[in-house]
């Protein structure tokens, strides 16, 4: 059975009866099918699915009932064709033009639908004599143990089995249990295997390491996570493992990555000891979803965005984020490849093809990149985010284009990605270097009525590069670094209903604030590669992607619980430095210890006072010639000997002079200072960049008083006295907001210095 076309079934069959307001809901609680409608009892609907509305209680007891009798009067059980029939007998409700199309395609592929139908009407009209119809105590049985949409199409589709009462929480249960259907490789004929029930581990031995056939299991996390829990959250964290290339098969990699089922999957990570002897060390994982290498992206995208669409449609919020290392499949899964549609795309349709004439669309799409944002829709443009009296942030200048069809906004996505390739010719700047956001918003009267946003994140691997050897990469990796751990935070935060989520961690987490909050839904596609010399790389975005869900279960235990992870290797350092989330004090230690250098570039700032000045009222008997000198100091005073040269940091013998106050630190806490030097940098650079605009808008209004002050002088009341005494107030004026900027930029270039230092002594050991 097409679980894709059951679930569209399923949509059509709700919209006949005026209940596909609830479809994003009912897939989110794993309810996909006609089958699976008809096995929801009284408490689900109420407490699972969140019908309040009586009228719409009423309807689904009515569909319940309908969907019940049309399985149980079917003989071949619950397949394609006996939806497929049942949404041909749904109540007379009129399908608009757009289902009723997709209906008669449907019929055309299942010409006999009609042969064995089940007569809507009459059991709707039945339902008077039925003891079901007492809906508050209506119960419901369930027809087939297997009632759960299979995520491949089989020939050996189980068949119905005798009727059985169930709850949501049993079928979400079963469904967890279901048999996995793997493709066989050679033949593509698809294969039915039972998966064990059981976790596959079976020995734990006391330093906590799970055994299992004489290899070390790191357990990330035992148990999927609890059905009810996972299905009620708007956070979906899915993971994709992509399949080996015929490059690496060449080059002799193997595939490291198992997928056990829907939820688990296993790493197998090649080591040695000490001794040489070879093992491998398996790390077990679970998410909400995982897709194999068989996944394609229509799959992947019925069970991930296509919720989010419904979402939209319901004035909500949704994000979708292609998390994963360079090269694991994110533009694939977003864009499509090879003749297989990418979410964009899948989404687009699905959105034009409910789209009502009151509700039009409109796309944004832009880049982040060093931290800055950059206009795809407008030849890359420079792009601001500022954040109004109502702390909601908006990008100012953004270009936003209204399109009326699915080509026109795949045209626009096209010219957005050559705009966003052309522009990454630079020396270390490439596609996977920034994170691309497509926003797709819905609306009515000209106002926001729903919005989607997709984001390709930048390669997760680029975070590493903070070590690397030209400063522009270490400063994009650190950014990228940055927003990929302020991302992490933000989306536990949410999801724990923490009242401080750390927008500001990030311009990233900053612009996308307003798709969190609120009635917002969030999917994160963690895409992963399956070859062994990958493997570093694939821990890493699965154990991001395990961080961002770990805390989901708003288990305080679990949250303060340290990590399971017993790989005895260190840490890796990527996709995230957790400790960049910067201990200021370490900052600050820095500047206070700091008599080395910052000193040489802090401009003495106890020179002028301007209070006296900004009152106007400047007497010039009482001005301090001093003043005037100090003022010529600060101009002659240069800020010299700055440039990073290599004498200036390595010594004869070629080696690094480190600042006195990071001379007797252990190596460890070295890189740690480094690590927050970057992210102080990063800080900083848009600081400065501020300061300087509002110098700029100071010295504008200066010079406007100057010439003010020149006009007044010709005029023939003006007094030389007053002039004087204006201009020098206006110069002193100048001087300080000179003095105030230099003393920004002294303060930048000292931890630009700092850190070229710390970086070279790294590449040196
Ligand atoms: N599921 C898949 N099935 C088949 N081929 C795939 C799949 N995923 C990725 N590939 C192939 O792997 C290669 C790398 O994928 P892709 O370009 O999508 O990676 P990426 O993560 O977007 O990398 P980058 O960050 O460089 O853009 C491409 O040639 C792509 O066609």
């Amino acid at each position: 059975m097409p679980s894709e076309s059951a679930s569209s079934v399923l949509f059509k069959y709700l919209e006949k009866a005026s209940l596909d307001h609830y479809y994003s809901q009912l897939k989110l609680n794993g309810v996909t099918s006609i089958e699976a409608i008809a096995q929801l009892s009284v408490q689900d609907v109420a407490n699972k699915i969140g019908v309040s509305n009586g009228g719409d209680r009423r309807k689904f007891f009515e569909l319940i009932q309908v969907a019940k009798k049309n399985i149980s009067s079917s003989s071949s059980g619950g397949n394609f064709e006996n939806e497929q029939m049942a949404l041909n007998r749904c109540p007379a409700l009129d399908l608009n033009p757009k289902a009723q199309a997709f209906v008669d395609d449907e019929k055309e592929n299942y010409g006999n639908a009609e042969e064995s139908l089940y007569d809507w009407d009459a059991a709707v009209n039945n339902m008077g004599n039925n003891n079901d119809t007492n809906f508050d105590a209506f119960e419901v049985h369930q027809v087939n143990n297997n009632n759960v949409v299979n995520k491949r199409p089989a020939s050996s589709q189980p068949q119905f089995q005798a009727p059985k009462v169930q709850s949501l929480q049993q079928i979400m249960q079963q469904n967890n249990a279901q048999p996995k259907v793997v493709r066989n490789p050679v033949k593509s004929t698809p294969v039915v295997q039972e998966q064990p029930r059981k976790p596959m581990v079976n020995v734990v031995s006391n330093n906590n390491n799970i055994i299992n056939n004489n290899n070390i299991i790191n357990k990330q996390q035992a148990q999927p996570p609890a059905a009810g829990k996972r299905q009620r959250s708007n956070i979906v964290v899915a993971v994709r493992k992509r399949p080996l290339n015929d490059n690496e098969k060449n080059r002799g990699e193997t595939d490291i990555l198992e997928v056990v089922n829907d939820n688990e999957l296993i790493i197998h990570e090649p080591k040695q000891k000490v001794d040489l002897t070879k093992f491998v060390e398996k790390h077990q994982f679970c998410f909400d979803e995982i897709f194999d290498e068989y996944c394609d992206n229509v799959e992947i995208y019925n069970k991930t965005a296509r919720p989010l669409v419904d979402h939209i449609f319901n004035k909500g919020k949704a994000t979708c984020f292609a998390y994963g290392q360079t090269g694991s499949g994110k533009t694939f899964t977003m864009m499509g490849k090879n003749g297989q549609k990418g979410l964009y795309l899948l989404a687009a349709s699905d959105i034009f093809q409910r789209l009502s004439s009151e509700l039009s669309v409109w796309i944004s799409f832009y880049e982040i990149y060093g931290g800055k944002l950059f206009d795809l829709l407008n030849n890359r443009k420079k792009v601001f985010a500022r954040e109004d009296a109502k702390n909601m942030v908006s990008i100012c200048g953004l270009t936003e284009n209204s399109v009326n069809s699915v080509e026109d906004l795949m045209g626009m996505i096209d010219t957005g990605l050559s705009i966003r390739a052309t522009g990454s010719t630079g020396a270390n700047s490439d596609s996977s270097r920034s994170h691309a956001i497509l926003q797709i918003v819905l609306k009515y009267n000209d106002k926001p009525y729903g919005k989607f946003s997709f984001i390709d994140l930048a390669g997760s691997e680029r975070g590493a590069d903070t070590k690397n050897s030209d400063k522009q990469t270490r400063l994009e990796g650190a950014d990228i670094n940055k927003s990929l751990l302020a991302l992490k935070e933000c989306i536990r935060s949410l999801d724990r209903g923490k009242s401080h989520v750390p927008f500001r961690g990030s311009k990233l987490t900053e612009v996308l604030k307003d798709s969190f909050i609120g009635n917002s839904k969030t999917v994160m596609i963690a895409n992963a590669s399956p070859s062994s010399n990958s493997c570093e790389h694939s821990l890493n975005t699965l154990r991001y992607a395990d961080r961002v869900k770990e805390l989901r279960s708003g288990n305080g235990k679990a949250a303060a619980k340290p990590r399971q992870d017993l790989t005895p290797t260190p840490q890796p350092q990527q996709p995230v430095f957790e400790n960049m989330n910067i201990n200021q004090n370490i900052n600050n230690q820095m500047r206070v210890n700091n008599n080395y250098q910052v000193d040489n570039y802090q401009v003495e700032d106890d020179d002028m006072q301007m209070d006296d000045y900004d009152k106007q009222e400047y007497d010039i008997k009482d001005y301090d010639k001093q003043d005037y000198e100090t003022s010529d100091n600060i101009v002659d005073e240069d800020l010299d000997d700055e440039d990073f040269d290599d004498a200036d940091i390595m010594q004869e013998n070629n080696e690094v002079v480190l600042p006195p106050h990071f001379q007797d630190v252990g190596e460890a806490e070295l890189e740690r200072a480094h690590e927050e030097l970057i992210s102080k940098i990063l800080d900083e650079e848009e600081e400065v960049i501020a300061q300087h605009r509002e110098h700029i808008d100071d010295i504008m209004e200066l010079m406007k008083q100057e010439m003010e002050l020149l006009n007044d002088v010709d005029q023939p009341q003006s007094t030389i006295d007053k002039y004087v005494t204006s201009l020098d107030c206006i110069l002193v004026r100048k001087i300080q907001a000179i003095k105030s900027l230099r003393n920004k930029l002294a303060e930048f270039k000292q931890h630009l210095r700092e850190e070229e230092i710390l970086s070279r002594s790294f590449q040196l050991n």
